[in-house]
């Protein structure tokens, strides 16, 4: 019972969703019960007439085909309204649900220790979420109208012929048993189908991304054989759910023939002595075997529902990579301080920075150096608080950035990444991603100051130059100006270029450090290089060697 809790609780967390469009809710439970009883009543009439024809009492003839009519064409109108009512509450209820995975997936990301495979978990946001379109639009009211629908049937059988219900209170018991049985195995199949679906699915995000890279590599071949083996794979996982589906199928369908069956002789053996109630007693038989293929096909689809609701729970109840402050402190202007900072990765894992100290002053241009791995990026992501350090505080003006609220922290510490990656638009549209209502002539003057305008730049069209999927169709010197433009609309107090300069030839350098120069003297600039150029043109330069920082000669280094 407990597992059985447990296999169910990710589907009992996501359900409350549909509370919030309560209205829509209920609107797909009343034309659902509706349709389900208008269908009841259009066999039940139709019965009727048949039994009334067989008695040769010809009075109620014309009122019975009047509501006939009438019933008809009310089912039409609630059968089309049901299906729109219910799309248009799961896909509601899917819309709310994709805003909280790409919420948890921005509160979550980027992760300390290695990242979820980007493909997977767009296969949550999409897939899986999908998936669930299933549960709302068709799962939980339609378990409801089923079971409103037999007790209906039921009630009215016992009215008319009390051995009726027999025929299919056995059947009934087998399909709500069925799910119990193969509940186990079910769930794991479709947790291999979802897992296989996704890795699919990752895969092929992968490929598409890194088509340019496979191809130099000469792996293309290599890459093709494996998505094969996937889609192989994917394969095999759909053919073991439908064996443990199609298992249930078949026994769910022969309780349902064998009710209907049963049904058939007691309505034959005609116990109420009438046997002129016989299309009657048939058709409610007929009716309520309805409802239990609706609940045996319901409880069927579960594996996958299961899993994909499994997925999307684990990626809404990720740990956040960094808490916001309860009470956020507004942002001062002062010096960037790293205070006895200590960092690792993994806990228990390596310490990458150990009772770090340094500092950054205003107006100053501050750079890191230090070999490869010594902890430089890890400073920088400290310093953007990506992550908080496990010792130690990071402070601005003597504000822990544990204190600032996300947007003031954004506004006052930018960054230029070392792997620039834009989005697909305009030049201009990937330096508003920051600033999207910025006025035009901030925007030129970013450009300009990110040397963007020049013609040395080499973009003829300016800021309308197209720019593909990330960032395709620019130099890497130009995706770099790009995103230090980007860097800079906000006015930072702090611009950290992280390795930046390396894509441009030292021409482009010495200009963009000279502009970088002209109306900074309230910014810090922290620049991670290891350029002798760079470095002597620095106020200040940190070496971190090994997970510890202490000062360097500018000249000297
Ligand atoms: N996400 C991560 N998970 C685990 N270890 C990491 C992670 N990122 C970096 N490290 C490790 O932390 C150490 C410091 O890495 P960091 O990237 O800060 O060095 P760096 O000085 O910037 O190097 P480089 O000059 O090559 O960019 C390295 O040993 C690195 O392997």
């Amino acid at each position: 019972m407990t597992a059985i809790r447990a296999r169910l609780a990710p589907l009992w967390r996501l359900l409350p969703l549909v509370t919030q469009h309560r209205g829509a809710f209920w609107w797909t439970l009343a034309a659902g019960l509706l349709t389900q009883l208008g269908v009841l009543a259009l066999g039940l009439l139709g019965a009727w007439l048949l039994t009334l024809t067989l008695r040769g009492d010809p009075t109620a003839l014309a009122p019975l085909v009047t509501a006939l009519l009438l019933t008809a064409a009310l089912c039409a109108l609630t059968s089309w309204r049901e299906s729109y009512v219910a799309h248009d509450l799961a896909y509601r209820v899917l819309a709310d649900l994709r805003v909280r995975v790409f919420a948890a997936l921005r509160r979550a990301l980027p992760p300390r220790t290695r990242p979820r495979h980007s493909g997977d978990l767009s296969a949550v946001a999409l897939a899986d979420v999908e998936t669930l379109e299933w549960l709302y639009a068709h799962t939980a009211a339609q378990a409801l109208v089923s079971v409103v629908l037999l007790v209906v049937t039921t009630w009215y059988s016992l009215v008319l012929d009390p051995w009726l219900p027999l025929a299919w209170g056995p059947a009934l018991l087998v399909v709500v048993a069925l799910p119990w049985c193969t509940g186990r195995q079910a769930s794991r199949r479709g947790a291999e189908l979802t897992a296989a679906n996704a890795d699919l699915h990752a895969q092929v995000v992968e490929t598409v991304a890194g088509l340019r890279e496979l191809t130099e590599a000469g792996a293309l071949e290599r890459r093709r054989a494996a998505l094969a083996a996937g889609t192989r794979a994917l394969g095999r996982a759909q053919r073991r759910l439908a064996a443990v589906t199609g298992v249930e199928t078949a026994v769910a369908d022969l309780a349902v023939a064998a009710a209907g069956i049963a049904a058939l002789a007691i309505a034959a053996a005609g116990s109420t002595g009438d046997p002129t109630l016989a299309p009657v007693t048939l058709t409610l038989a007929t009716v309520a075997l309805g409802p239990l293929g609706q609940l045996s096909s319901l409880l069927r689809n579960m594996g996958p529902l299961l899993a994909s609701a499994a997925r999307i729970d684990a990626v809404l109840g990720a740990p956040p990579a960094t808490t916001p402050p309860a009470n956020p402190v507004p942002p001062a202007f002062g010096s960037l301080v790293f205070e006895h900072v200590s960092f690792r990765y993994t806990p228990g894992g390596p310490q990458v920075l150990t009772d770090v100290g340094f500092d950054a002053r205003p107006g100053e241009v501050v750079a890191l150096t230090g070999p490869s791995g010594g902890g430089k990026s890890t400073c920088v992501s400290l310093a953007l608080r990506l992550w908080d350090p496990d010792a130690g505080r990071v402070t601005l003006g003597g504000v822990d950035l544990r204190d600032l609220a996300d947007a003031d922290l954004r506004a006052a510490i930018t960054a230029v990444p070392q792997r620039v990656d834009l989005l697909t638009g305009t030049v201009a549209d990937n330096i508003l991603l920051a600033a999207p209502e910025a006025p035009p002539e901030r925007l030129r003057s970013v450009a300009a100051a990110a040397g963007l305008l020049d013609p040395a730049a080499g973009l003829p069209l300016g800021l309308a130059t197209p720019v593909g999927e990330r960032g395709r169709g620019l130099s890497g010197g130009q995706r770099a100006r790009v995103a230090l433009a980007r860097a800079l609309l906000p006015e930072p107090r702090v611009l950290i270029l992280d390795e930046t300069l390396t894509h441009l030839d030292a021409h482009a350098e010495a200009a963009l450090t000279a502009a970088l120069r002209v109306r900074a003297e309230d910014r810090i600039t922290l620049v991670v290089t290891h350029r002798p150029a760079t470095l002597r043109a620095a106020d200040r330069v940190w070496e971190v060697r090994a997970g510890q920082v202490r000062p360097a000669e500018p000249a000297a280094t």
